[in-house]
């Protein structure tokens, strides 16, 4: 029963009644029926409520293969995972995750046991098998926890950012990969980095996660990238609606909460027929499985339950996230929209389903309504199967060659050159938001690691620490990349000059030979076509702007968590002396690294000067807004920052700084001073 042909299928593993709930008296309330459906009991159905007594007890749902509790490893692997190693051997990307409240069984089926080895081991062994010697292998585990990414196989790694290349390649700077030549060998690394996933003990598991872990198996073939496998082993869904949750735990929720949903919400979109925009901004997880799921890759959900009884509305909860994939995938369309740009995709559709309807009327306009269509057909055939914006919106529209043959008259000739012309700024309006993009992050980056250095220079005169000089290295590293950016910039912004004049000559030319109304309708429509194109450019470029601020905020507040985590312990902690001044110490570096991570955003208008002019305005009912104005108005301008001086191992704020507005500002000596309670 494999499941080859499906982009996303949808399994459900049941695991066996264990021992302690049987102790508490509880039984069986999910019953598998066949390979494909369970069928879940209402408890209440056994309880003798005269009120409830006409209440629907039971349900079945039916998903792409079921599992019992006398399915083993092998077996969800052969059904399920095993099909989708051909189409990672082939190149393509794949997912699979396990998903399911605490205690149902993910980790199991992800990792499993030295004896019963989990997919994780399952599928990467299955590769091994199916890969010549001209491929390499390499793995990376991380872990997401509150919206951080963390290296499980280098621990002192620290938060890892996440970037998005010019083609649209998900990249994790600084994360680790390592070759594992056996099974016993990555039975080792998974375990070992699972110790070091962020887990807690909870009455339902001994070692319940509290974050996403996430196996990468990247193969390279000749130097680059041939494919790219995640397999995840998701943190538990009940712990996003845990209402009992609080302090860190509501934190916690709140960011699982987020994550599971905007991974519902992706995999709901690229299945449906109907909806055409694509979310992946919403949570690290799914910016991060960007390239990875829908298109041509393949996605796996495999929904985890336990059959206990006091598990009931957990399963119920499971069993309803899966079916709704479930029932999408079920409806007959699996071409599913490729990325974010769908919307404006439609705007254009209309537009030149009007063009040509206008040149149908029209004798002396030839081509354009061919081309027209020829183009919709072939873009929509060609479009990328891999989820990549940039490549999505290059390759929808080559230029066709001119004919200049039949009807070959100076208006057509125009109108072509425009259209060849549109395209090409289209292209280069592309080119300079990945630039921007890029050299965004950079400067983010740049502006935190040059305040670090200058604090530390400014207090160690002549001392030098090796994680400063790795600073400067990495930041001298970063700046000849900005200088290349900045002539990059430079080049596509004349280019795009250039072509703007261009284009305003061939309008008036074909204005002015214009000789009917339809004549006039088409210049008209297809000036507004390039107009729609670049404010699609401008809205992407906006949206990629806000994602990197969205996410330095995100990183921020939870480096923020962390430091009143610390603050608390060293308010109300009866610690002893040794333990305080541990705790100080690591209370110092947490507020630094929130501070410095900080600073960026507290300087944003000087990183916004990469969002260029040329991405055009983008007119909203009359109103016309600049994207500087808006990204700027939602930061307070600031002339000057105030960096902290690092004195005697502790941070020292100018006492004349009132620019220091926040209370965690205005505190000139965190360690000894009593911080507010909140
Ligand atoms: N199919 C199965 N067969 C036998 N035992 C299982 C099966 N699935 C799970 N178990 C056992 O149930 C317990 C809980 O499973 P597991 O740790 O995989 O849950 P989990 O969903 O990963 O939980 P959490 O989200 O808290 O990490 C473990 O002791 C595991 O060995």
């Amino acid at each position: 029963m494999a499941m080859q042909k499906q982009q996303l299928t949808v399994v459900v593993r049941v695991r066996p009644l264990n021992s302690g709930e049987k102790s508490r008296k509880a039984f069986q309330c999910v019953f598998p029926l066949d390979k494909k459906r369970v069928l879940l009991v209402d408890p209440e159905k056994f309880e003798n409520n005269i009120l409830r007594q006409n209440r629907q007890h039971e349900r079945k749902f039916e998903f792409d293969a079921s599992f019992g509790a006398t399915s083993n490893q092998e077996d969800v692997h052969e059904t399920t995972t095993g099909p989708i190693i051909d189409s990672v051997v082939e190149g393509f990307n794949a997912t699979v995750f396990a998903y399911g409240a605490t205690g149902s069984g993910k980790t199991f089926t992800m990792i499993g046991t030295k004896d019963r080895p989990g997919l994780m081991t399952l599928m990467t062994k299955t590769l091994y098998e199916k890969l010549d010697n001209q491929y390499q292998v390499l793995l990376s585990y991380m872990e997401i926890y509150n919206e951080i990414i963390r290296d499980l196989l280098n621990p002192s790694g620290g938060d890892l950012e996440l970037l998005e290349d010019e083609r649209g390649n998900i990249r994790v700077p600084g994360l680790s990969s390592v070759k594992a030549p056996n099974l016993t060998r990555i039975m080792q690394i998974l375990q070992e980095g699972n110790l070091r996933r962020t887990q807690e003990a909870t009455m339902a598991n001994k070692t319940s996660s509290r974050s996403h872990a996430l196996l990468q198996v990247m193969i390279v073939k000749n130097q680059s990238l041939h494919s790219k496998l995640f397999m995840i082993d998701l943190a538990g869904s009940e712990r996003a609606s845990n209402t009992q949750n609080r302090g860190i735990r509501l934190k916690e929720g709140a960011a699982i909460n987020r994550s599971l949903l905007a991974l519902g919400n992706v995999i709901n979109s690229l299945a449906s027929k109907t909806t055409k925009f694509v979310n992946y901004r919403d949570s690290k997880l799914t910016r991060l499985l960007k390239d990875s799921l829908g298109g041509t890759a393949k996605t796996c959900m495999i929904a985890h339950v336990t059959p206990s009884s006091s598990n009931f509305e957990e399963t119920y909860n499971t069993l309803m996230y899966a079916s709704r994939a479930m029932n999408i995938t079920n409806k007959p369309m699996r071409n599913r929209p490729a990325s974010a740009d769908q919307v404006y995709a439609e705007a254009m559709n209309a537009i030149r389903k009007e063009v040509g309807s206008q040149i149908k009327n029209s004798s002396s306009i030839t081509g354009l309504a061919a081309r027209s269509s020829v183009q919709e057909r072939s873009s929509s055939r060609n479009r990328p199967k891999s989820i990549s914006r940039n490549s999505s919106l290059t390759r929808a529209a080559q230029p066709m060659p001119i004919d200049r043959g039949r009807g070959g008259s100076l208006f057509t000739q125009l109108k072509e050159q425009y259209m060849t012309l549109s395209d090409k700024q289209k292209r280069l309006r592309e080119k300079l938001m990945a630039t921007n993009q890029e050299a965004y992050s950079l400067e983010m980056s740049l502006i935190s690691k040059n305040a670090i250095i200058n604090a530390w220079e400014k207090h160690h005169h002549d001392k030098t620490a090796e994680s400063i000089e790795r600073l400067k290295k990495d930041g001298e590293l970063q700046r000849v990349r900005l200088v290349e950016l900045s002539d990059q910039r430079t080049k596509v912004e004349k280019a795009l000059r250039k072509g703007e004049e261009n284009a305003s000559g061939l309008e008036s030319r074909m204005r002015s030979l214009a000789s009917t109304n339809e004549q006039r309708e088409v210049v008209k429509l297809m000036v507004k076509m390039a107009e729609i194109e670049a404010q699609k450019i401008s809205a992407l470029s906006d949206l990629a702007i806000r994602g990197l601020i969205m996410d330095r905020t995100d990183t921020s507040i939870a480096k923020l968590q962390k430091y009143e985590m610390v603050a608390d312990k060293l308010i109300d902690g009866k610690l002893d002396d040794n333990d305080r001044k541990k705790l100080e110490e690591e209370y110092r570096v947490i507020k630094n690294q929130f501070h410095y991570h900080l600073l960026p955003l507290k300087n944003i208008q000087t990183t916004v000067s990469w969002n260029s002019m040329l991405l055009p305005k983008i007119i909203n009912n009359n109103n016309t807004i600049i994207i500087e104005d808006r990204l700027m108005s939602a930061s307070k301008k600031k002339s000057e920052i105030s960096l902290p001086l690092i004195a005697n191992g502790r941070e020292k704020y100018p006492t004349s700084s009132a620019e220091s507005t926040t209370d965690d500002d205005r505190v000139n000596s965190p360690v000894t001073e009593r911080l507010p309670t909140i």
